[in-house]
This record gives C-alpha cells, structure tokens and sequence, in this order.
C-alpha cells in the first residue's frame, strides 16, 4: 500500500467537515494494513493546535502543519491550489491524496491533479489496493451506476465523505513536523461574488443538528414559509430538492443531495419527499430520518426511522401548534 494523506484546509468557512478527509483517508489506509498522514493548511502554525489534536483523533498517525502567513482569512481556490500543489511537490511526491468532499475539495482535488499531472477520482465512496493496483468507486449517472477505476499511478487525488465507520485510532502520539510555506500566492484576486451574505439569506443545512427538508410535494411557497417556521422553533435549518429549488421554493445553497449540500444532522425531517437516490445522497449515513408522505409506497420510507402517511397538511401545523405552546 502507498501512502494515504489527508489534506486538511483549516479557516475555510466553505468546508463544513475538514476532518472528514482524515476519517477516510484512516480509513483507506487501516483497509490496506497501513496508517494515514494528513496536512494541515492554516494561516498561523498556532492556529493549528485543537485542529492537531482533532487530526490524531480522527486516525493521522504522522501530521505535518503547514503555515502560510500570507494565506488570506477566508482563503480562495486558487490560494489553497496554490499552497498544496507546493506541498505536495516538496514535502510528497507520491500516494493517496484525500480532500474533504464538497464544492472546494472537489475542486481542489481535481484541478491539484491537473497542476501536479496526477490522477483525478473525484469523489470516491470507497478506495482500496490490490497489489499494486488502486481500486476507486464512485457513483455515476446519477446515482444509478457506479464507476470502478483502477489506476498504477503513483500520485491520485479524491474526495471523500466521512466513513460511516471510523477506523481504530493510531494509537499514541502522532509524529508532527511543521513547515512555514515560502511560495508566491496569487495576490489580488477578485473577492468571491458572494463575499458577503445577505443579512436576511437563508441559515445553509450544512452543519445544523436539525434540518427541514421538503420536496415537490409541499405543493408551493406556502409550504416552505411552514418549513421554515419549523426549522426556526426547533433550532435548526431548511433543507430543499431539487426540484423545490428549481420551483423557487427555496434557495440554490438550501438544496440537499448529489449535486447540493451534504448535510450529516442529528435528525432530518422529510416533508413532501420521495426519497430518490439523487437526494438520500447528500443525508449522512448516521442521521435519523422521519418522513411524512401520503404515498406509502414511497422510497423515503425505507430509509425513514420513523415514517408517517399523510399530507403534510395534516402534521406540519399541528407540529408547529404544538412547538410554539411549547
Ligand atoms: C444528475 C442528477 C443530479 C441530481 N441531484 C439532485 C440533488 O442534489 N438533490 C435532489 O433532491 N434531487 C436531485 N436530482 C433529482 C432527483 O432525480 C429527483 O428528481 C428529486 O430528488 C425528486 O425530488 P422530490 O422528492 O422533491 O420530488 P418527487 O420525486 O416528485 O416526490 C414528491 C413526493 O411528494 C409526495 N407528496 C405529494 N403530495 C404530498 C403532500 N401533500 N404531503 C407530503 N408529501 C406529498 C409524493 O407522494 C412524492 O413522494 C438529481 C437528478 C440527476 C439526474
């Protein structure tokens, strides 16, 4: 087995779970009888002590932080592009790289492997040896095919979620090396063109304990002004398809799936949803589900803890009657 990294980009707003790329590089690693390393990218080496501590949690076994006092607050694309193509030809030139999927690791792991000529995996679900050969899968068509790579190149990159099964700590301390990155970053950019979010844009379900979801089935606005009274008594944040987003029901960063947000709360409440493989792929392996849908025939109900047959009209403002008495 080679070797399996994890890059980490700490400070980026953008990336809900970084650490998700150590849990699956760990992962990968202990599969093939072997123990993960990770990079970690900060602005201040200081910055990087909880992320350290977290990093040995999560299975790194040997950590290098990596510093750049150049590196802006809220880095860019190219910023990080920039940084860990420089670390990855000074400090490893060869094995497994894994980037936390979303939006910004997939993009980095894709255009690092361009930058270093390596080969790209994309977002992959599962990677493991054999001899000398890596084996990645990933979904394709939609979720309705998945694609089996096999590659003998000695630099890959890949994005990964968090595993459902985290793999055994490295036991002991984990050896740590610290580097302060002298290479140029791209200066002047232009800010991101949505820098700064609207005091009234909606909370992202990235990250929230609780989401509301709804689908085509909520019929129109009215139903999501309800989801969103919801989400907002229970703490939580509103959750979209994609065809609800495409209706104009909720925002584009609202929608949850293969092609939105990955979101992994403690509980995730489906209204008006069938329950595609499109959309059960942007939900965390552990998170509960209840669903409630007139259709018991409905996909949504294999995967629901708990499901309920009826019309949300039926439950959604008796659940709000009740909260707010609450
Ligand atoms: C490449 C690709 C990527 C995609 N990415 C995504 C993605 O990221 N996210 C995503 O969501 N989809 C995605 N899709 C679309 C996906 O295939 C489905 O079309 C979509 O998930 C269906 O959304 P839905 O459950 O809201 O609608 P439907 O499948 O139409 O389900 C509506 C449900 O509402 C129920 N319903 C009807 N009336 C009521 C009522 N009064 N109360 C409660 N329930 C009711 C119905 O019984 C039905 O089960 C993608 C598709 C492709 C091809």
């Amino acid at each position: 087995m080679r070797r399996v990294c994890a890059l980490v980009p700490l400070g980026d707003p953008a990336i809900a779970d970084p650490f998700a790329a150590v849990a699956a590089a760990a992962a990968v690693a202990a599969r093939g009888g072997g123990q993960a390393s990770a990079i970690l990218l900060a602005r201040e080496a200081r910055r990087g002590d909880a992320a350290l501590a977290q990093a040995a949690r999560e299975g790194a076994a040997e950590i290098l932080r990596a510093a750049h006092p150049a590196l802006p607050e809220a880095p860019q694309a190219e910023h990080l592009l920039a940084a860990f193509a420089h670390l990855l030809r000074t400090e490893a030139r060869d094995g497994l790289f894994i980037l936390p999927a979303g939006p910004v690791g997939e993009e980095l792991a894709a255009r690092l492997a361009l930058r270093l000529d390596a080969v790209p995996l994309g977002r992959c679900t599962d990677i493991a040896w054999e001899g000398r050969t890596l084996l990645a899968r990933r979904p394709a068509y939609g979720g309705r095919a998945e694609a089996r790579l096999a590659t003998e190149a000695t630099l890959c990159l890949a994005a990964m979620r968090r595993p459902a099964a985290a793999a055994a700590p490295a036991g002991g301390a984990p050896a740590v090396r610290a580097v302060t990155l002298d290479v140029a970053l791209p200066g002047d950019l232009e800010p991101p063109g949505v820098a700064e979010p609207a005091a009234d844009a909606p909370r992202r379900p990235e990250g929230a304990r609780i989401v509301v979801a709804g689908g085509r089935g909520m019929g129109g606005a009215e139903g999501f002004a309800q989801l969103r009274e919801l989400a907002a008594l229970l703490d939580g944040a509103v959750g979209a398809s994609l065809p609800a987003v495409d209706a104009g029901w909720a925002a584009v960063a609202q929608q949850v799936g293969q092609s939105g947000a990955f979101v992994a709360p403690e509980l995730y409440l489906a209204f008006g949803l069938s329950g595609t493989a499109q959309h059960l792929a942007g939900i965390g392996p552990g998170t509960r589900i209840v669903a409630v849908n007139p259709d018991p025939e409905a996909e949504i109900f294999r995967v629901a803890e708990l499901g309920l047959v009826a019309p949300w009209q039926e439950v959604l403002p008796r659940l709000i009657g009740r909260l707010r008495r609450a």
